[in-house]
């Protein structure tokens, strides 16, 4: 898939709006307000994928004339979620600027490929895919493909978080690995981030919508109601117009330039001593990896199992210990054991089936 750049706005672009559009009162108030803060793309569900039955499941069509009088009146461009070949049709013919696949629907090729064949005759339209709810960096690419072939290039990527079944204090754990796997392959990209799905909650926005700026992201998506608390969706998580604005002054938004050139000489002369150090790395793992071997090798001559608990036990108690004497995050010198753990058990694998 070729990606080229397409997005000549501001950035970071800044797409707000209601999580559902509601009545035609809060939908007018809401992007009133919006415009008032300088915002000039809006959002709405209007069709709400509900993960329980007897949920709010969003207006409908009903929205569309509040939309088409919001754009009229704000001259605002709109996004709005698609779901079927249907809503894609409604959302043609009621002129909305922007149709984004949400993450319920990414994880569906067949849904997605009914969407981006409804959309053949509309390849000027902009279209965003939200990451698949598992992570699964693949499912996620696949969709954006899909779209790619049907002829769409003003093409964008959100990035709003994966389900967990784990306890977290995000709605969804962000994961930032895969959005950054995700832009390596495909610089030219558009990035944005959905603050709001990721954390579930107010206060932890501005944490995740600075986090997207460090990591270099194009845009953000954040909900926001003329009224919180009296939201019919996601209330705990949304904004006032008002308060959104607050969040958005505090934004430090990072270069993509380097303001001369000796920042960069001197930013090269750190890089080559991380060089330096990785080689250093490496040797060292290296050289753990060959004892493992050797361990292997002994161990099948006994016939002793590759595995052994009490031992890696150990290995995952005290290491964790010893880094967090460097200064080291216990939990990074964890997940880094248990990888290397695993390459052990590969490698001690290979040696009790050599010669089978
Ligand atoms: O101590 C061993 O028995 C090893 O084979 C080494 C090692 C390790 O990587 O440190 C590998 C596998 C075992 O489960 C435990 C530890």
């Amino acid at each position: 898939m070729e990606i080229k750049q397409w997005y000549e706005g501001e950035k970071p672009w800044i797409i707000a709006g209601p999580c559902s559009a509601e009545t035609e009162e809060q939908m007018m108030e809401t992007v009133e307000g919006l415009v008032n803060q300088g915002i000039t793309t809006i959002r709405a569900g209007i069709w709400k994928p509900r993960t329980r039955p007897n949920s709010f499941e969003g207006v409908g069509k009903k929205a569309f004339p509040w939309i088409k009088k919001a754009k009229e009146i704000f001259k605002v461009q709109f996004a709005i979620e698609v779901a079927s070949a249907q809503h894609v049709e409604m959302a043609l013919e009621n002129d909305i600027d922007i149709l984004w696949v949400g993450a319920r629907t990414t994880v569906n090729p067949f849904n997605v490929q009914e969407i981006a064949d409804a959309l053949k005759n509309a390849t000027d339209k902009t279209v965003f895919v939200k990451n698949p709810i598992n992570p699964d960096l693949n499912l996620w690419i696949g969709a954006l493909e899909r779209f790619h072939q049907a002829g769409i290039t003003k093409l964008g990527a959100i990035h709003r978080g994966f389900s967990t079944y784990q306890e977290s204090i995000y709605r969804n754990i962000p994961l930032w690995q895969i959005p950054i796997d995700l832009k390596s392959r495909y610089p030219e990209l558009l990035l944005i981030c959905d603050p709001s799905h990721i954390a579930g909650k107010r206060d932890l926005l501005f944490e995740i919508a600075q986090k997207a700026m460090n990591l270099r992201y194009d845009g953000l998506i954040i909900e926001s109601h003329r009224d919180p608390a009296a939201a019919w969706s996601d209330a705990a998580q949304q904004l006032t117009p008002a308060n959104l604005r607050v969040l958005l002054d505090k934004l430090q938004i990072r270069d993509l330039t380097f303001p001369s050139e000796k920042f960069q000489n001197e930013l090269d002369h750190f890089r080559d001593e991380i060089d330096e150090t990785d080689k250093e790395l490496l040797e060292v793992l290296a050289r753990r990896l060959e004892l493992v071997k050797k361990v292997g090798t002994y161990k099948k001559d006994k016939n002793v199992a590759i595995f052994q608990l009490e031992r890696w036990n150990t290995i995952l108690q005290n290491r964790p210990e010893w880094g967090n004497q460097l200064n080291l995050n216990p939990e990074f010198v964890k997940t880094l054991y248990q990888a290397i753990h695993d390459e052990s058990i590969r490698i001690q694998t290979d040696i009790y089936h050599e010669g089978e």
